[in-house]
């Protein structure tokens, strides 16, 4: 076993805020500052290691224990269904998934009677989910990106997709017609690895805990 602790984390836009949140119970990494196409950075004074991989792959580097513990956004957990322990919210990355679909086309229709309908998605699994709940039948679309582009190119009418600031969905003639999830960002942690580093484990949740409630404490 490695006597190291691994972390799987984005390389996206979570990876800056993993760090700054670990910074604060004192897991850092100098190898990771500045400019570098390596993706596996180690702190062997303080036996951290850290490896920026796809934020879709984080759930499956984290489930076959090559990283003990992973940050995800809730949205690719509820997509992939892993089995995973998830034992905080570390309330970054807040967006929310939605179901959308051109203005104009709100404007002649009520969504209430929705009964089959094509959707482009990046998160199947979710959509299938939720319609299957109201009793929609869909055909679903995967797309692996610019899901906005659907609508517009008549790929497909409505869509099921993040949304943060709203700007995307603004700038090309999208409206919100429900919203299916709040997302934050997860720990996850390989159930292995919680028996077997339990006590350097058990403290970086029980420190980030901490953490998270003093800050949500002070708004
Ligand atoms: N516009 C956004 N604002 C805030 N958080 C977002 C936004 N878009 C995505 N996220 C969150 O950040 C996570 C990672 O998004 P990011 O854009 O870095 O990766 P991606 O390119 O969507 O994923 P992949 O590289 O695996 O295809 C998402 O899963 C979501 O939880
Ligand atoms: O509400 P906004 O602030 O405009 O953000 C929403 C956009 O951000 C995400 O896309 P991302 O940047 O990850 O690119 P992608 O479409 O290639 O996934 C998401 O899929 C939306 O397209």
């Amino acid at each position: 076993m490695s006597d190291y602790i691994t972390f799987a984390l984005p390389k996206g836009r979570i990876m800056q805020d993993s760090m700054e949140l670990f910074a604060k119970i004192g897991i850092t990494c100098p190898e990771m500052q500045g400019d570098s196409r390596k993706l596996v950075f180690e702190n062997p004074e303080t036996k951290f290691r850290f490896m920026a991989v796809r934020a879709t792959d984080v759930p499956t580097y984290v489930e076959y224990g090559c990283a003990d513990l992973g940050v995800v956004g809730k949205d690719t957990l509820l997509e992939q269904g892993k089995d995973l322990y998830e034992p905080l919210d570390l309330k970054f990355g807040y967006c929310r998934l939605v179901v959308a679909e051109p203005g104009e086309l709100l404007r002649d229709e009520d969504p209430a009677s929705w009964s089959n309908i094509r959707v482009a998605t990046k998160y199947p699994n979710v959509t299938e989910r939720f319609f299957a709940g109201r009793g929609v039948q869909v055909e679903l679309i995967k797309l692996y990106g610019s899901i906005e582009l659907a609508p517009l190119v008549g790929l497909a009418e409505r869509i099921v997709d993040l949304v943060s600031t709203g700007a995307t969905m603004r700038e090309n003639g999208l409206v919100e017609v429900e919203t299916i999830a709040e997302i934050t960002s997860r720990l996850i942690v390989n159930r292995a690895s919680l028996k077997t580093k339990h006590q350097r484990i058990t403290r970086i949740i029980q420190d980030l805990e901490k953490v998270l409630a003093a800050e949500s404490a002070n708004g």
